[in-house]
This record gives C-alpha cells, structure tokens and sequence, in this order.
C-alpha cells in the first residue's frame, strides 16, 4: 500500500507493507541515488535486522548503531552522529538511512536536516509509534529540561514500513505506538476511531491485513494535516493532542522511565476531562477509559509528580504563546482544536489526579 505526502516543500510517498526490508536497499537505490549511504540504528534493531538492510544495497552501505532508548535523543549523540558523517566523507548526494524507532527517526532526521546544512534521508520505521515520526517531518534532539526543543522540519524522500518487523515488538511498545494511532482518531476521523475500537479488542492479536491497513490509515490522517499545515501555523498543532502533559511527564520522571506513547495516553485523558470542562457534547471519556485499561495502560499521572512541577514544564511547551499554555482539546469525537488554557485549572486538574493517588 502507497500513501501519499504532499506537503510545501516535498512530495513523497509511504510504502506500508510486509516483507519490503529484504527489497529496501534496492528501492532505496531507485529512490535516492546517492553518492554514499549511511544507516542509523539502534541495538535492538541492529541485532535483529541490520544484516538484512545492509545485504539489500548493491554496495555496502556505512552503519552507525546508538544505544537503545530515548537517552540517544541527546546533543551528545547527535554531535558522534555527525563527526561519524565527516569522517566517512558524507556529502551532500549522500543519504541518511533511519532504520529504528522514533528516537533513530527523530536523531537521524535532524542530523540529515542539518549536516553539510541538509542532506537527503529516508525512514525505514521499526515500531508502531513509529507510523507517527517517520511521516511529517519533524526532527530533533530533546534538551534535558524539555523533548524535541532542538530541530527542524526537513522531510524525507521516502517512508518505507515493513510491517512484519512490528512481529519482534515488546507488548509495552505496542501500546505506546497504538496510542498515537487512537489520537489520530480522537482529533480527526471519528470513524476511525470507531473501527479501532471494534478491529482491536487486544493488541497481541491484530491480523496482517488490519495492521496493515491500520498503520496506512494512520499515515493517511497525518498526511493529510501535514500536507496542510507543514510548518505548524495552525491544525498540525492537532497531532499535538495529549502531548502539553505527556512531554512535561516525560521529561520531569527522566527520559525512558516511560514510554512516549504511555505517557500520551495520559496525556489524553487529561485532555479529555479538560475538553469536558467547555463542552456539552458527550466525548466518551468513560469509553476511551474502559477500553485503554482493558489494554493494558494505566492511565492515571504517575505517583510522586508534583502538579506545580509538572505545570512548570507545561510552559516550556512549543505552543506557548507570551507565556500561556495553549492546549489542543476535544469539540467532539474526530474534531480538535486549540485554546489557551488558564494555568490556575490546569493547576486544579493536575492536583486533583495526583491527589486521586494516594
Ligand atoms: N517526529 C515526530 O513526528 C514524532 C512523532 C511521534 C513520536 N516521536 C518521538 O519518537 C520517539 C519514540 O519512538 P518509539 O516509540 O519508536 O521509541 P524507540 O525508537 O525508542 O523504540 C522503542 C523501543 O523498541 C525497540 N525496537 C524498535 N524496533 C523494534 C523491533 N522491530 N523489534 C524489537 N524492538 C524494537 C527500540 O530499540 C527501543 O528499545 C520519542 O522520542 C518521541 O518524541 C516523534
Ligand atoms: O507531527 C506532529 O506535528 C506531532 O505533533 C506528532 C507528535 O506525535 C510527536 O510526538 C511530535 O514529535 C511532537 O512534536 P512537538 O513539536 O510537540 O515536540
Ligand atoms: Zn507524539
């Protein structure tokens, strides 16, 4: 399956399908011939897939691997990544290959976006999640205060998901990349969400040809906001649904104590009962509850957060506007928009879940 991306300034496309990784060098070839290639993973993904990329290319591709985690979304690593591309003679017809997750995704992508001022580079996603960060654009290395403070949006010339890779995925991964997915359906395609609901009681048991469409479908909603928002000037903020509270989590528990995903889910309930706060519609919180815990997720704000601080964090958020946290909530179902919320609520709602704790 094909989707298309077209946003102001690249054209490409995503290819979803099973088994592509055997064929993605020579794709790759096709796609983007380059002067030299480079594959950027990590160690889990290296140690299963590496070898079957790097046999696809006709010549033998340079491959630089990090360490597993979101701890390799760091200026440290980012500076390595970059010498390694100096000193392998990278130029500009070169190619940056991110074969990993969103943390290889977003660090690849900003070291292609930046070095020699911009080089080409393609996405060959590994997780679920990763239907998210590989379509779009948007790369970056976290500051240790706040994530992904430190990019640029550069596209890539090409998305190349082979679903059968999801196979080898921990069960804590899927529930981080199946909470994106959800979101895409809470903020813009209520019959998604509908389908989602009834196609995936479990996470363990999707079929292929689900997945398949599942991840397409996903990368389709996406598509589609980017390709009118590229930049972030208004509804692409939508993708940002959960995510003022969930960045704040992450960054105040440390980096990898949860999983980006997890930590949107929560991110989402908040937002819901927020949404509920300046509309009458019925947005299905207890649904979305009953579902998500029967998955698995604990969607309650980790214990031992203080709500001053997580609020703090909360205003480091992209979107604050003059100092005022703007949040994207829920007009109804598959309809998202953004507001400016005052901090003395936000304050009230967080303390109010962390007092449900104890
Ligand atoms: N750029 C964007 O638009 C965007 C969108 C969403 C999320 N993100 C970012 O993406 C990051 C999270 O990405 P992620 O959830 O993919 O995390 P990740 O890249 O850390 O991968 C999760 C874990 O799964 C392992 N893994 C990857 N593929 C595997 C496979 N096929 N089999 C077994 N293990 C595998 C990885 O080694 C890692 O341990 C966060 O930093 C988040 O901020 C970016
Ligand atoms: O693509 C987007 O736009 C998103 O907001 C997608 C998010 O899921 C993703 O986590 C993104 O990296 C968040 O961006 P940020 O600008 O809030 O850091
Ligand atoms: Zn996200």
């Amino acid at each position: 399956m094909f989707v298309d991306i077209h946003t102001s300034s690249k054209q490409y496309k995503a290819e979803v399908g099973s088994g592509i990784l055997r064929e993605a060098g020579k794709t790759i070839e096709a796609l983007a011939p380059a002067s030299s290639y480079l594959i950027v993973s990590d160690e889990n993904v290296a140690n299963r897939y590496l070898d079957v990329l790097v046999s696809s290319f006709s010549k033998e591709p340079h491959t630089f691997v990090v360490k597993a985690g979101e701890q390799s979304k760091s200026f440290h690593v980012y500076e390595q990544l970059a010498a390694f591309c100096l000193e392998k003679q990278l130029d500009r017809q070169s190619v940056i290959i991110a074969f990993g997750g969103g943390v290889v995704g977003d660090l690849a992508g900003f070291v292609a976006g930046t070095y020699m001022r911009g080089v080409r580079f393609i996405q060959v996603p590994t997780t679920l999640l990763a239907h998210d960060s590989s379509v779009g654009g948007k790369v970056a290395v976290n500051l240790p205060a706040a994530k992904n403070m430190i990019g640029v949006f550069h596209q890539p010339e090409a998305v190349l998901f082979d679903t059968e890779l999801l196979a080898t995925l921990p069960e804590h991964e899927w529930r981080s990349g199946f909470a994106e997915i959800v979101k895409l359906g809470f903020i813009a395609d209520a019959s998604f969400l509908a389908w989602l609901r009834e196609t995936v009681p479990a996470l363990t048991s999707i079929k292929a040809d689900n997945l398949q469409k599942m991840v397409a479908k996903a990368i389709a909603i996406k598509a589609d906001i980017v390709g009118k928002d590229e930049k972030e000037h208004g509804i692409r903020a939508h993708l940002n649904f959960g995510h003022t509270l969930a960045h704040a989590i992450e960054a105040e528990l440390g980096y990898g104590k949860i999983t980006h995903g997890e930590a949107v889910a929560i991110g989402m309930r908040f937002a819901f009962r927020l949404s509920l706060r300046f509309t009458k519609e019925d947005l299905r919180l207890a649904d979305y509850e009953e579902w998500f815990s029967a998955l698995g997720y604990d969607l309650r704000l980790p214990a031992g957060l203080s709500a001053q601080r997580l609020l703090a964090r909360m205003k480091s958020d992209k979107k604050t506007n003059a100092g005022k946290i703007v949040m994207v909530l829920l007009a109804q179902l598959g309809a998202a928009y953004t507001k400016t919320v005052d901090e003395h609520l936000l304050l009230e709602l967080l303390e109010e879940e962390l007092g449900g704790r104890s």
